[in-house]
């Protein structure tokens, strides 16, 4: 009989994606099962999926809310214990957060077998709670902040998980004389990156010839086109697009928040990239996650902090103008991908699986 394996997640796509790449590279071994919060059902296809929904609240400061929250958390334990016990799960693999707490404790009572995912830099708070009870833990590095020296044996380093059309071969239609930029923000988008980043582009308009890519919110489409069009850049704006790598494939340089996901997923497609962190990110991994790739000269790295729109459009004029290092960062993800194909993965994570 097949072992069952549920797969918990929720939230922001950083999570919601990763844990539907875990689905499929076993959906076809084992019997999978995958539970949500209703926040993170947009980031997924639901008739893919054999999905239930465990709507966790967020953590509120709140003591009346914390209180309620308390409450229904102990409620969710009970139902996830229901839904372990009901659906003879063997296996609980959590892609960390908040979201997951209910079902993990709930495995850790029933004596389930635990898996945690930590894709960040920086081992995160829901994964540390569970890190000791857990029997391995995958991740990108063996040298993740914040991780509990005796038990680095759990680690199980896999290369970064990317959805299938990833490793799909796709013709770039880059042309030679149009720099392609691409904007993005992470899954929920980046307000910041909207004025700052609109206002240095339309400069850097007056130097080359740009076409634009950029993730915004929907109301900000017409007020950005009209503004784009005024200053004759070509752009395509998009909300949350489930194709992004059709855009990445298109792009010459990106500019980008510092989500695991979507650094991985530039990695893999070449894209050299201006990273700004969000410096409000838990225990700062989005600098941790944009620095560990910086130290393999994947990427450039500024502090939103410290700059302003000068600053940033003297940034790109010296990246696009620096054809050298450019490349140079082309060549360093090139050498660094040769690892990462679905087969090397899928083994990796069937055979932990697999493990007693
Ligand atoms: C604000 C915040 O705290 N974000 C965190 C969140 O992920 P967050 O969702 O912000 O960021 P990630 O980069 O990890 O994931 C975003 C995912 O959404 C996809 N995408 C995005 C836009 C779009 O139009 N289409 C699309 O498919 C990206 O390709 C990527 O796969 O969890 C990640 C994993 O713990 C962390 O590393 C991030 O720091």
């Amino acid at each position: 009989m097949n072992k069952k394996i549920l797969i918990s997640t929720g939230g922001s796509g950083g999570h919601v994606i990763p844990a539907t790449i875990i689905y499929k590279h076993l959906e076809n071994n084992f019997d999978v099962y995958m539970t949500s919060d209703i926040r993170g059902v947009k980031f997924l296809n639901k008739d893919e999926y054999n999905l239930k929904i465990f709507n966790v609240r967020p953590i509120s400061k709140n003591l009346l809310i914390m209180l309620f929250n308390f409450l229904l958390m102990i409620i969710l334990i009970f139902k996830s214990i229901f839904f372990l016990r009901k659906n003879k799960i063997n296996i609980l693999i959590s892609t960390g957060g908040y979201m997951s707490l209910p079902l993990c404790i709930g495995a850790k009572i029933l004596n389930i077998k635990l898996l945690l995912f930590e894709p960040n830099m920086v081992l995160g708070r829901s994964n540390k709670f569970f890190i000791s009870y857990c029997q391995k833990i995958f991740c990108y590095s063996n040298n993740v902040k914040k991780f509990p020296i005796k038990l680095k044996n759990k680690i199980k380093v896999i290369p970064a998980l990317l959805r299938k059309n990833f490793y799909d071969k796709r013709d770039s239609n880059i042309t030679l004389d149009t720099i392609n930029l691409l904007i993005i923000g992470g899954s929920q988008g980046a307000k910041i990156f909207d004025d700052l980043v609109k206002n240095a582009i339309i400069e850097l308009s007056k130097k080359y010839k740009l076409k634009i890519y950029q993730q915004t919110s929907s109301i900000n489409f017409e007020s950005f086109k009209k503004t784009y069009e005024n200053n004759n850049i070509n752009c395509e704006l998009f909300n949350f697009n489930d194709d992004i790598i059709n855009f990445m494939h298109k792009t010459d340089l990106c500019i980008t928040r510092a989500g695991a996901s979507t650094l991985a997923e530039l990695n893999f497609t070449e894209v050299p990239y201006l990273a700004i962190p969000l410096p409000t990110a838990k225990d700062n991994h989005q600098f941790e996650n944009a620095y560990f790739y910086n130290k393999l000269g994947f990427n450039w790295l500024l502090n939103q902090k410290e700059i302003d729109e000068k600053i940033l459009l003297n940034k790109l004029i010296n990246i696009i103008d620096n054809k050298e290092e450019y490349l140079a960062k082309k060549k360093n993800m090139k050498d660094f991908n040769y690892e990462n194909t679905w087969n090397n993965i899928n083994q990796k994570i069937i055979s932990v699986i697999n493990e007693n």
